[in-house]
């Protein structure tokens, strides 16, 4: 019998990205959208004699496994403010795109914390865990709750959005990974010397999620790193051509991308579209799933 804990996470798409001008401290203040997306990494912590990291799935050698991985952070950090020593074995089983914009990394800080919370039996409150996932990354706070959620500030504090249906998605994974500060870099170079207003969350777009009308929320999505994503990676938009010519209601860079997202119709759709951008030759492969997902989840 394993006293192992295993953890299930979600990757997330944005349905809407503002982003704001850059701040004192380097970060950009967000209406950040998070809709969290079924498809999932699961997360086990085992006791070890000493911290290490594996990993397993198709994009397990681009993962880190030393101290900078997400997971060995989180640990790290709870068992520092719990006086624990943070021996644990962390296995990551990755179906989530690495640096694909869809807050991978994010997932696996959120789950350790989660895991390692059970395993050590800390006694966090949620609050702490939250405060701790902030400390990770912009996106673990909205890892950890899953479902949909507004985050403000660098996208940290998060209020939960209503989210009133299923929506279908498509997922064309590119070639190749873009680096999230790279791409508010270019962000910040795109827009020097322009006007970049306080970001705010779009009234239509919560309506449309709120209502779980597809065709409503596919009017409303939209991402202000796009523009960067695009300038970095021009290929994408023949992937976005593609996904659009196939039938998907709406065509979107997927955070800081390069992964695209398309907003269908229903799971007919999806498997068509899904098809066409794989033989289209635009993308290393296509993922179909559904949102909103739960966050992490004890399994
Ligand atoms: C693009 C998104 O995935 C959208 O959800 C997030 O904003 C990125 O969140 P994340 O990967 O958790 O980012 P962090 O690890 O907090 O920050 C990585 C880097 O991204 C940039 N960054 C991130 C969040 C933010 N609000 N403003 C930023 O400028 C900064 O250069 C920062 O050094
Ligand atoms: N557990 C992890 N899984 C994947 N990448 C990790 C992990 N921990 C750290 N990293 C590092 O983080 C980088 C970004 O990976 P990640 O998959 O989180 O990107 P992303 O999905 O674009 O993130 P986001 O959407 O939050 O900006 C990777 O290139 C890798 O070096």
């Amino acid at each position: 019998m394993s006293r192992g804990v295993t953890v299930r996470v979600p990757a997330k798409v944005n349905a809407q990205l503002a982003v704001g001008a850059p701040r004192p401290d380097g970060f950009h203040d967000l209406a950040n959208v998070f809709l969290a997306v079924g498809l999932y990494d699961e997360v086990t912590v085992t006791p070890a004699d000493e911290l290490r990291v594996t990993c397993s799935g198709p994009d397990a050698a681009q993962v880190p496994l030393d101290a900078t991985n997400l997971a060995a952070r989180a640990a790290i950090a709870l068992a520092e403010r719990h006086g624990i020593a943070p021996h644990v074995h962390i296995h990551i089983a990755k179906d989530i795109p690495v640096a694909g914009g869809m807050a991978g990394g994010s997932a696996d800080g959120a789950a350790a914390l989660l895991a390692c919370d059970a395993l050590w039996s800390t006694g966090a409150t949620r609050g702490e865990l939250l405060a701790i996932c902030a400390e990770l990354g912009s996106d673990v706070p909205f890892s950890l709750v899953g479902g949909a959620a507004l985050g403000v500030g660098r996208g940290e504090q998060l209020t939960t959005v209503d989210v009133g249906g299923t929506f279908h998605w498509v997922f064309a994974v590119a070639d190749g990974g873009l680096s999230t500060p790279a791409v508010y870099g270019e962000f910040d170079r795109l827009t020097a010397g322009t006007d970049v207003p306080e970001p705010a969350a779009s009234p239509v777009l919560l309506a449309a999620l709120r209502s779980g009308d597809t065709t409503a929320l596919a009017g409303a999505l939209s991402n202000g790193l796009q523009a960067a994503a695009l300038s970095l990676r021009p290929s994408l938009a023949d992937t976005l051509a593609a996904g659009t010519a196939a039938g998907a209601q709406a065509a979107l860079v997927s955070g800081s991308g390069p992964t695209t997202a398309f907003l269908v119709a229903d799971a007919e759709s999806a498997r068509k579209v899904a098809d066409a951008l794989l033989t289209s030759g635009t993308c290393r492969t296509a993922r179909v799933a559904v949102s909103p997902a739960p966050g992490a989840t004890i399994v």
